[in-house]
């Protein structure tokens, strides 16, 4: 993405609490209309980098632009964004109506048109009929849709989402999600979503900034960044991942390759192999990259193991498998494509299995 594509654009932000810095020049872009997310381990510095866009927070230095304004000097209240929180933030003794058009109060609107306003809303988060209950009567899911409501009512150009399904139970999270990603397709508003959950982030986005230590490492589509870490970091944040030593082989033909601990020797186009002969790197796959068979496969690359251990999950089965020359077991995740699949019937431990994968499913990385 361009600059000139940016809704919100973030130069160079520092942000120091004391001497504790928080942010650390963090710099990117976010679109209009776009589902973004900032995802991280707990005190990455998620929540400040939102506050600082809802500006409840100053830079430290650095700028944050929206519709190519910097923003510093303009307050929370004229600012055209508007947070949810984690907690509900709805208050109890208000039915939903009033509750949702709490922002407005301020606005002299006629009562027919506050009340089309609310049905609105009621009808957009599939409430409709809802204005009377009491918000304490509201069910978990049913009140963090209002809190959405109620931002949403507003109008605003950009919605700051700090963890908002962060309290509810796994089902209702999952539901919800495939709602506010709904909701936020038909309403076309840039949201601003702070997650530490992978999942969450990958379902509901756009494009991610993975955080950590207040540094951006690395901003991708959810696909991106499973496909295509930058870094072993990012790798195990998202999903699991196998990592192998490797060393770099160009013998001057067109082919290059890899020569990976306990894999052999995968060949790689030139265009993927920037450093020189020789050099070590990590070569990183996903367990469900391997294919598992009793028998020796006809394609290559492909190694001999043995089971050490295996767990039946349903859809699919996770095997550990040890191969020669290499210390740690290899995890293969597997799909259970038949009702009868002989993979498992067959998995004990010790039993000699064969591992195959396409060369282009290695993710070569920085050697540690
Ligand atoms: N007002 C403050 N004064 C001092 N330090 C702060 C302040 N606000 C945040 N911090 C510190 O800045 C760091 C980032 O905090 P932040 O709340 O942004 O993290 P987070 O990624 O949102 O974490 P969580 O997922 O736990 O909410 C933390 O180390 C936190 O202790």
């Amino acid at each position: 993405m361009t600059s000139s594509d940016a809704y919100i654009s973030i130069r160079n932000v520092d942000k120091y609490f004391g001497t504790f810095q928080a942010i650390d020049d963090i710099s990117m872009d976010i679109a209009e209309g776009e589902f973004f997310s900032l995802l991280g381990a707990s005190g990455c510095g998620k929540t400040t980098l939102l506050r600082m866009l809802a500006g409840f927070e100053s830079c430290s230095s650095g700028e944050i632009y929206i519709d190519g304004q910097p923003t510093s000097d303009i307050p929370p209240h004229r600012r055209e964004v508007n947070m949810v929180f984690q907690s509900y933030a709805i208050f109890p003794h208000l039915n939903v109506a009033d509750n949702i058009a709490y922002g407005l109060r301020k606005q002299k609107l006629p009562r027919a048109k506050r009340q089309e306003m609310i049905d609105e809303m009621l009808d957009l988060i599939a409430l409709p009929g809802y204005g009377k209950r009491r918000a304490n009567e509201l069910s978990g899911g049913q009140r963090q849709r209002i809190a959405l409501a109620r931002a949403l009512i507003l109008r605003p150009k950009v919605l700051l989402l700090d963890e908002p399904l962060g309290a509810l139970d796994k089902q209702l999270r999952e539901q919800m999600q495939l709602e506010l990603r709904a909701l936020q397709r038909q309403v076309g508003i840039t949201f601003v979503f702070v997650t530490h959950d992978q999942e969450e982030a990958m379902t509901l986005s756009d494009r991610i900034a993975v955080m950590a230590g207040g540094r951006v490492l690395q901003l991708d589509t959810p696909l991106g960044l499973y496909e295509n870490p930058k870094s072993r970091d990012i790798a195990n944040f998202i999903g699991n991942m196998n990592f192998f030593r490797g060393v770099v082989r160009r013998d001057g033909s067109r082919e290059g390759a890899i020569d990976v601990e306990g894999l052999g020797v995968i060949p790689v186009p030139l265009e993927q192999l920037t450093r020189p002969d020789g050099a070590p790197v990590q070569v990183a796959l996903r367990p469900e990259k391997f294919t598992i068979t009793p028998d020796e496969p006809e394609t290559a690359p492909r190694v001999a193991g043995k089971v050490r251990d295996s767990a039946y999950l349903g859809e699919r089965s996770h095997f550990y498998i040890e191969i020669p020359d290499k210390e740690e077991p290899v995890a293969v995740s597997s799909p259970n494509l038949t009702r009868n699949d002989r993979k498992l019937a067959e998995a004990r431990t010790g039993k000699p299995i064969w591992l195959s994968f396409s060369p282009e499913s290695i993710v070569i990385l920085d050697a540690e």
